[in-house]
């Protein structure tokens, strides 16, 4: 919790007015017991009616000033914690936005989508009993306890049982919830995992009629849930009524010992009452300060969780005096790159080298898993090297500030994303305020979109669903490749993002790519040898090593392995 603690400074002021309201209202509960006992006492015992009127009307007064203060500190409680809250979450967003792919496979995105939602409610809900009881309860116990011994010394063991046996109580709830809350929000994480792998695979799950399968995997995650939340909910559900017990029993035990007190004239009725509300108002604050420990575990496991997203840095960020790349060359080089992921246990990179120029097109082909999408990934730095470097006109890339560099790259991935608007919004997202309507259309006939966009009744302006699920894979490719096409980049990567189409739209978009970006440097990652066989430089990839390196021509005489390759997809002579 602690490490959240400095989210709470802008509202320090709103804190210390809070404090001072609760010590306002926390005099006000006190007083009143005292005011009661001097009704009776004074008024009742002796028939002062003019007594009774003034002490009573005291009595409302005080009540009500207890009452607005107890509202004051309401509405700032939910204010602070409203704020703090947000601004967590907007750090949390931000720092996930600069989470490396290393950092995702390390946080799950469904404990990510938790700690940003649930986790937060935890915290927030635990702000606002805080402020509101934090304090109050233990001013409200003490000053019981001192009032209660001002009316009856001779009682002051009543009240050393109670405080005992609710201590025990507390304790015990403590030791037994804490453990079961962290289980909570690890199973509330499983829950999200299953939830999200259903929806977004329904299709297959479909397919494969493994409904079945699926219930019974969210069955099981829901139960544990519902087990644990069971158990926490039954332990609190016993705590409340033991506590009413306990109360129960120490009135009976002050009404027992103090009317023979009364009957030996050494205590008066009315400050027996009084002592009786006392014990009352250490019990009340005994119970604030039992569900402040329900829920500081909870909601302290959750500022765990937040606080370790907020505080992982980054593995790849600047490096101090970054630069921008100035009038950016588009010549990139891999210098002898080994990479292994952050979990791997071995390299799936092995010594890569080559150079891609501005006006031609490196194409990287070769079997599943051979490492293609790794090597296009380190350009724009998803990940660093663990060995060697790779430049941009001369420069280790690392030396350039990431958003700059990335600025220079458009990079198509192999799955083809859109985000939820228009096709217009998903074609002017690299830069929304400065992207032309032209630029815009030249992009999409460059990306072979035109066609289907026009078939759309409402053109440009027609809805993408969430996900892009209303357009077909080869749309929702050609629409990726014209959404990087708008930012005019000088450097090209279309990692696997042809290969939804189909050979004719292939073709005419390979063609219109050289036509229209010719000067750029492209380097392409694909399957199909129809589709790279014009590049200027073709790198055949086995097993993470470069195994061929040329033209179509050169590597059909001298690679054996893009030869099999070549041959399986095309006949001889559609080879030459
Ligand atoms: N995030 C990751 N963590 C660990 N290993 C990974 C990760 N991503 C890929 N790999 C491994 O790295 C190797 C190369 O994967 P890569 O995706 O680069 O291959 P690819 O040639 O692009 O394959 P495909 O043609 O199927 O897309 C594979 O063995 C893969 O299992």
């Amino acid at each position: 919790m602690t490490r959240l603690m400095k989210y709470c400074t802008p509202y320090v002021i709103h804190i210390l007015l809070a404090i001072m309201l609760l010590f306002s209202q926390a005099y006000c509960d006190l007083a009143l017991p005292s005011y009661m006992s001097d009704i009776i006492n004074k008024g009742i015992a002796s028939g002062n009616t003019r007594e009774i009127w003034n002490i009573g009307a005291k009595m409302l007064l005080v009540a009500l000033l207890s009452a607005v203060c107890s509202v004051a500190v309401s509405l700032i409680a939910a204010r602070v914690a409203a704020g703090v809250c947000r601004t967590l979450r907007l750090n949390l967003f931000e720092k996930v936005e600069t989470f490396s792919n290393a950092e995702f496979d390390c946080f799950s995105t469904s404990s990510l989508i938790t700690r940003t939602t649930n986790d937060i409610t935890q915290v927030q809900t635990l702000l606002v009993m805080a402020i509101r009881m934090v304090l109050y309860a233990p001013i409200l116990g003490t000053g019981g306890v001192l009032r209660a011994l001002s009316k009856s010394r001779s009682m002051s063991w009543v009240i050393g049982i109670a405080v005992i046996c609710l201590l025990c109580l507390v304790a015990v709830v403590f030791v037994v919830a804490m453990p079961r809350f962290r289980v909570i929000q690890n199973l509330i994480d499983r829950l999200n995992l299953i939830v999200r792998e259903n929806l977004e695979g329904m299709l297959v799950i479909r397919a494969f009629s493994t409904q079945r399968f699926e219930e019974n995997r969210f069955d099981k995650a829901n139960h544990d849930l519902t087990d644990t939340n069971l158990f926490i909910n039954r332990l609190m559900s016993t705590m409340m009524p033991t506590m009413m017990l306990i109360m129960n029993l120490i009135t009976v035990l002050i009404v027992w010992v103090g009317s023979h007190q009364v009957s030996a004239l050494h205590l008066q009725v009315g400050d027996m009452l009084a002592y009786m509300q006392y014990v009352m108002q250490i019990i009340l604050a005994f119970l604030m300060m039992a569900m402040m420990f329900i829920l500081i575990p909870r909601a302290s496991v959750s500022a765990e969780r937040i606080a370790d997203v907020l505080e992982t840095e980054p593995s790849i960020k600047n490096r101090e005096n970054t630069r921008a790349p100035q009038t950016c060359g588009g010549v990139i080089r891999f210098e002898h790159v080994s990479f292994r992921y952050p979990k791997g246990d071995q390299d799936v990179l092995h010594d890569i080298d080559f150079t891609a120029v501005p006006g031609q097109t490196t194409a990287i082909i070769g079997s599943t898993g051979s490492g293609k999408s790794s090597i296009v990934n380190l350009i724009p730095r998803f990940y660093d090297p663990t060995e060697g470097r790779v430049t941009l006109d001369g420069v280790d890339i690392r030396e350039f500030d990431i958003h700059e560099l990335r600025r220079q790259i458009g990079y198509v991935p192999q799955k083809g994303i859109l985000f939820s608007g228009t096709i217009q919004s998903n074609l002017a997202y690299a830069d929304p305020d400065t992207a032309t309507q032209e630029e815009i259309t030249r992009a999409a006939e460059i990306a072979q979109a035109t066609e289907f966009i026009e078939s759309k009744p409402d053109k440009f302006e027609t809805e993408i669903a969430q996900g892009g699920s209303n357009v077909s894979g080869g749309q929702k490719q050609r629409l990726s490749i014209a959404r990087a096409l708008v930012k005019k980049p000088q450097i090209h990567i279309f990692d696997d993002s042809f290969s939804a189409l189909d050979f004719k739209t292939d073709a005419k978009l390979q063609s219109a790519l050289h036509e229209k970006t010719g000067w750029a440097t492209t380097i392409v990652v694909a399957q199909r040898i129809s589709s790279i066989m014009y590049a200027e430089q073709i790198l055949v990839l086995e097993n993470g090593r470069i195994v061929g390196k040329g033209t179509h021509r050169e590597l059909m005489d001298s690679c054996e392995v893009y030869r099999e390759i070549a041959l399986s997809q095309l006949s001889k002579e559609e080879l030459e």
